[in-house]
């Protein structure tokens, strides 16, 4: 029920409406308004439990929980007297170059986008109009107002902060990530990335408006269907050059409006938020909880001068001007008046109680360089004035002092060509400046730009080295392989180098049979060492006998398989990848002249034994053939290797793209993962801080309640000791009222007319008068009994509230412990999923 309240004690001085105090500081404006019950409210049956004193400063929660705010706004107030009240003077000073901002604050579904109109509803009637398309209206009212003053640039941008990331609401397809908050040479808040549209009309801002409030993050919960899950910002940009006629002055100024709808706090466990609205829940009431820090930070004497936590979050990052900084600020504190929002409404008020004392230090943003122009033009008309009175000196006349001497220069015709020439000079650098200005600007941006493309070089240069890195091992490890494949080819040429010398016919046997001794000798070790499957050969031939012409051919082999040649020989290889084809030339050589008529025998007496020497030469070169085509076979197999390990590369070398790709994927998991354990743990920690705070409310209220007990059990000691000295009846007013005390009988005991009446033959002579009861019916006696018969329904009250209450925080409390308990659940649930990532990608 809303009951007018009687004005408290006075307000002090920094409570009272002065913008602008003294020391240039003003404090931030806080109002609260309190919206009507909802259809859903009316349903349930709610009752009103906020009520408002007339004076409209301040606000009374329950019976005894009272605030006092710069307005309060009850639930009949319209959207145009909050407007009024909060705004309209926000909207003046930005047209004059201060900042200014406006936030609306408030528990979820308390009426904050209502107020600020910032919704996608594009029917509401003229009195349902939020504070965003009034101000825009008004905005423009001055700008037409104004038109022949000064020229205006308007600008507008609106963003959302979604889950710690910015959104560019007009331009819904840039990325997040390339928008970021920044501080320019000046220390004002600027946000990167995002694009500001020129807007000429009232109109046309009110479509881009209604065009980002349709990209904004909305969702429905048990507590509002439309809930906003973000905070929004749309901010006006007013850049204005004024012309002061008289003075041939302009100056530049700018000033920002930042209107903020924030998200709204909630406990997950009415809004019924899971999945994607609990993770929703989760940022939104951190980014409250900064901002609530920030609020204390600022809102604190003592804690004024420490460290304010504007970093916490990209809320408190943005609003850093309009909280403590150079704006002016109004807090709108939307309030539900349901019973049941009780507890949300009395944190809310608690909330924006502690913004009262935040101190802002506004100030005109005048361009810098437009009052470095107008020092220089005021320096031009001085001298100008110094060069009038020297001429009006010369011909005799007085000089002009005072201000109308520059009103009778500018008159002067002769001067006109040489002012003329000032202007325009003036003009150009006006132009100047304005261009250099946007190359300034275009030029942060493209090294904003630089910077992330340089990263993401350097991201990539880290990939290609590490690649590289691998292919480096892989091809190392080929190149074994066709090491080993040259040298097997080395000993094949080795061996054909041999067979002239065995044409030749001089002691050809011993030639070759020593040289073949020795090849067979070191192929078929390398054979038997490769693995079985190529047959053994046994060699009766020691290197004793080989010949010097042989040695020599040997050492050539052995030349040819040194390390260097061998890679000069695997870049020819590579070039012109070396043929079976030419060494099979020479052992083909070989094979005719087995299958060829013995040379041998015709020679006869270069050799010992001729017949049989060749034929057992014969015999030993048929066996190294077979041992080269064996030597052939490895090379083929060798080579399908070689093939297959390259293919295996290729293979791996997806794999590992693949798996880098996986791995990228699970680190984002991981992170992510990380990112809500600590959001969990955050938010568990508020619910266990909160559950102690509650468990000491309830062993207070415990006590109390048993303290009260006390009392009424004692008063009801008392009192039936009291009434065991009563009469069973009094004669009051005439009449005889059996067994009743004096206290309950109305009106009041001084009003009742008691006569002394003690007549044997009426009724009231069966109980005692109050002659014959004097005792009790003393005076004394009497108020006692009622004063304790009044304490005893007080009591009795009194503890009932108190067990109602005593239960309702029961109730609290087992309702918070089961959020705890469930939020640990899923938080040892998702660090589980994450510990079983982690393991997965170790072991990856
Ligand atoms: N002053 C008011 N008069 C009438 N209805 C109101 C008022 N304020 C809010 N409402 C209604 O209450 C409901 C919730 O309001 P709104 O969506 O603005 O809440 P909110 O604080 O923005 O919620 P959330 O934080 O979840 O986005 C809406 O249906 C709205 O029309």
């Amino acid at each position: 029920m809303t009951v007018p309240l009687s004005p408290l004690s006075p307000l002090t001085p920094s409570q009272r409406d002065s913008p602008v105090e003294d020391d240039g500081c003003s404090s931030v404006r806080v109002a609260v308004r309190a919206r009507p019950l909802v259809e859903k409210e009316i349903v349930e049956k709610c009752m009103e439990c906020v009520s408002y004193s007339q004076d409209g400063k301040q606000v009374a929660l329950g019976k005894d929980r009272r605030f006092t705010f710069d307005h309060v706004f009850g639930p009949a107030v319209s959207q145009e007297d909050v407007y009024n009240e909060c705004v309209k003077p926000l909207v003046e000073s930005c047209c004059s170059g201060y900042n200014a901002t406006v936030l609306a604050y408030g528990q979820t579904g308390s009426g904050k986008t209502f107020t600020m109109g910032c919704g996608n509803n594009v029917s509401l009637l003229e009195e349902e109009l939020g504070i965003l398309p009034r101000a825009i209206r008004q905005l423009f009212e001055t700008v037409e107002e104004r038109s022949n003053q000064a020229e205006f640039l308007i600008k507008c941008a609106f963003v959302e902060i979604y889950n710690e990331d910015i959104k560019d609401l007009l331009h819904p397809d840039t990325p997040s990530k390339s928008i970021s908050i920044r501080e320019d040479a000046n220390g004002n808040i600027i946000l990167a990335g995002v694009k500001e549209e020129v807007v000429t009309d009232f109109e046309s801002m009110i479509r881009f408006l209604q065009h980002g409030s349709v990209f904004r993050t909305t969702g429905s919960t048990l507590m509002n269907q439309h809930s906003s899950r973000s905070h929004a910002i749309f901010t006006i940009i007013v850049e204005q050059r004024s012309i002061l006629e008289c003075a041939n002055i302009s100056e530049v100024i700018t000033a920002k409006f930042h209107l903020v709808d924030l998200a709204g706090s909630e406990r997950a466990k009415r809004t019924g938020a899971v999945g994607m609205r609990f993770k929703e829940s989760v940022t939104i009431n951190c980014g409250l909880l900064a901002l609530g820090n920030v609020i204390s930070a600022l809102g604190d004497e003592q804690k004024r001068c420490q460290h304010v936590p504007y970093r916490e979050s990209k809320l408190t990052r943005m609003l850093q001007d309009s909280l403590g900084g150079n704006s002016r600020t109004c807090m709108i504190a939307c309030i539900s008046t349901a019973d049941t929002n009780f507890e949300e409404t009395l944190n809310s008020l608690k909330y924006a109680n502690r913004a009262r004392n935040i101190r802002n230090k506004p100030v005109i943003n005048r361009d810098p360089h437009s009052v470095m122009l107008n020092q220089l033009r005021q320096e031009i008309r001085t001298l100008q004035l110094e060069l009038l009175n020297s001429r009006m000196r010369n011909v005799g006349l007085e000089p002009v002092t005072g201000p109308q001497s520059m009103d009778v220069l500018l008159q002067d015709e002769s001067h006109q060509e040489f002012l003329a020439d000032i202007r325009a000079r003036t003009d150009l650098s006006v132009d100047m400046t304005a261009e250099l200005d946007a190359v300034r600007r275009k030029n942060r941006e493209r090294e904003y730009e630089c910077l992330k493309l340089k990263d993401e070089i350097q991201e990539l240069q880290s990939v290609v080295s590490k690649l590289e890195e691998e292919m480096s091992d892989v091809c190392t490890e080929r190149d074994n392989y066709q090491l080993k494949l040259d040298e097997v080819n080395s000993e094949m040429t080795a061996l054909m180098q041999v067979l002239p010398h065995w044409e030749g016919g001089n002691d050809v046997s011993s030639v070759v049979k020593g040289h073949l001794s020795e090849m067979m000798k070191r192929v078929i070790g390398e054979i038997e060492n490769e693995g079985p499957g190529y047959g053994s050969s046994e060699s009766s031939f020691s290197s004793l006998d080989r010949p010097a012409s042989a040695n020599a051919a040997i050492r050539r082999s052995e030349i040819e398989r040194s390390p260097l040649n061998s890679r000069e020989r695997n870049k020819s290889s590579n070039s012109r990848p070396r043929s079976q084809l030419e060494d099979s030339h020479s052992v083909a050589s070989v094979r005719d002249f087995l299958s060829s008529p013995s040379k041998g025998d015709s020679r006869g007496s270069n050799c010992n034994s001729p017949g049989g020497t060749n034929r057992a030469t014969r015999n030993i070169i048929n066996q190294h053939l077979r041992t080269i085509r064996v030597l052939e076979e490895r090379l083929a197999v060798k080579e399908s290797d070689v093939k297959s390990k390259d293919e295996a590369l290729k293979e791996a070398t997806e794999d590992l793209a693949r798996d880098e790709r996986i791995f990228a994927e699970k680190m984002k998991d991981i992170k992510a993962l990380k990112q809500l354990a600590r959001d969990l743990a955050t938010e568990k920690e508020i619910l266990v801080h909160k559950a102690e705070k509650d468990t000491a409310i309830i062993s207070r209220i415990s006590e109390e309640a048993m303290a009260k007990e006390d009392e009424l059990v004692r008063l009801r000691t008392s009192l039936e000791t009291l009434q065991s000295g009563l009469p069973e009846a009094f004669v009051i007013n005439g009449a005889c009222v059996p067994g009743v005390p004096v206290a309950l009988i109305k009106p009041k005991r001084e009003n009742v007319d008691v006569r002394v009446e003690n007549n044997e033959n009426s009724d009231e002579a069966k109980f005692p008068t109050l002659e014959t009861a004097g005792d009790v019916a003393d005076t004394v006696g009497q108020a006692r009994l009622e004063d304790l018969s009044e304490k005893i329904k007080a009591a009795e009250k009194e503890k009932e509230r108190l067990l109602s209450e005593n239960k309702a925080i029961e109730e609290q409390k087992q309702r918070l412990e089961e959020d705890v308990q469930a939020q640990t659940q899923e938080f040892k649930r998702k660090k589980q999923k994450g510990n079983f990532f982690t393991k997965c990608l170790v072991g990856y």
